[in-house]
């Protein structure tokens, strides 16, 4: 089933085309890595995906629907994303912060219950942070925050998670963890968008690859008939060697 689509999308920004008539279905328990070079429009193409970046052209519909129709309430029940700013402006505990994951599920005036509470931190527990949930966000390491706004929108419990580089900042053994973490919600039959910068995080986690090019240019389909080591030479514009180990492909760059 399609949960979000995008008909002929193109982004602007500036007077700068960065992606030019993008035609992209996301499915149920597809994982998708978005990869291209700093500035070529990733984090452009998640929010215009949240509905909050107006396009250039095209549209995006999410569950058969324009998302410019759907409701931001809704719309938070559908997908939850993650940006790439940790910030807080305000005094919060760990714990707290993972609570406002909850917020699309909890009317008005309703405080979080129980087994929201529960939740919230068997997600901050999955990602070794189990004994930070009393501890004031402003004091954790860059990499605690940001693995902190993870267990955030995994509490949001949304079938469909955009993530603006979630493992940046993350130390090779929480890489791996939050990798393991992810393959967990897809087998669960979440979908996910993750923006990286390792192509070698694909062979960890995706099923299907989209490419930006930054001039309007895009390739997207199934892991293995995009991502290979001339598209991502010509995607980074450097030289890329390609080694096959128990049938998964891993991208080294040639110094
Ligand atoms: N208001 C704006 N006016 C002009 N250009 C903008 C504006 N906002 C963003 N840009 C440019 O749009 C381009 C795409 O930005 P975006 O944040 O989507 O890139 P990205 O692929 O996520 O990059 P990175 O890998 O560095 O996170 C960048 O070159 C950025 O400088």
């Amino acid at each position: 089933m399609s949960l979000l689509q995008t008909q002929n999308l193109s982004l602007k920004q500036g007077e700068r085309i960065l992606i030019a008539g993008l035609n992209l279905t996301i499915g149920t328990g597809e994982a998708w890595i978005v990869l291209g070079e700093n500035g070529c429009g990733k984090s452009t193409l998640l929010s215009a995906l949240a509905g909050w970046f107006k396009p250039y052209g095209g549209a995006v519909m999410l569950g058969g629907q324009a998302i410019t129709q759907v409701v931001p309430a809704q719309r938070a029940l559908a997908m939850a994303w993650q940006t790439q700013q940790d910030e807080c402006p305000f005094p919060l505990t760990t714990l707290e912060k993972t609570l406002t994951g909850r917020h699309p599920h909890l009317s008005r005036w309703e405080w979080e219950s129980d087994a929201d509470l529960v939740l919230a931190q068997q997600q901050l527990a999955r990602l070794d942070l189990a004994d930070f949930g009393a501890r004031d966000l402003a004091s954790l390491s860059g990499g605690e925050r940001r693995r902190v706004s993870l267990a955030t929108v995994l509490t949001q419990q949304a079938p469909l998670l955009l993530l603006d580089e979630p493992l940046s900042q993350l130390d090779l053994r929480h890489q791996q963890q939050a990798l393991g973490v992810l393959r967990e919600e897809v087998q669960e039959g979440r979908s996910i968008v993750m923006v990286s910068h390792d192509p070698n995080h694909a062979a960890q986690f995706a099923t299907h690859a989209l490419l930006l090019f930054g001039n309007g240019e895009w390739q997207a389909g199934v892991l293995a008939d995009v991502l290979n080591a001339e598209m991502l030479s010509k995607l980074y514009h450097h030289p890329v060697f390609e080694m096959q180990q128990d049938g998964k492909s891993w991208f080294v760059p040639i110094a």
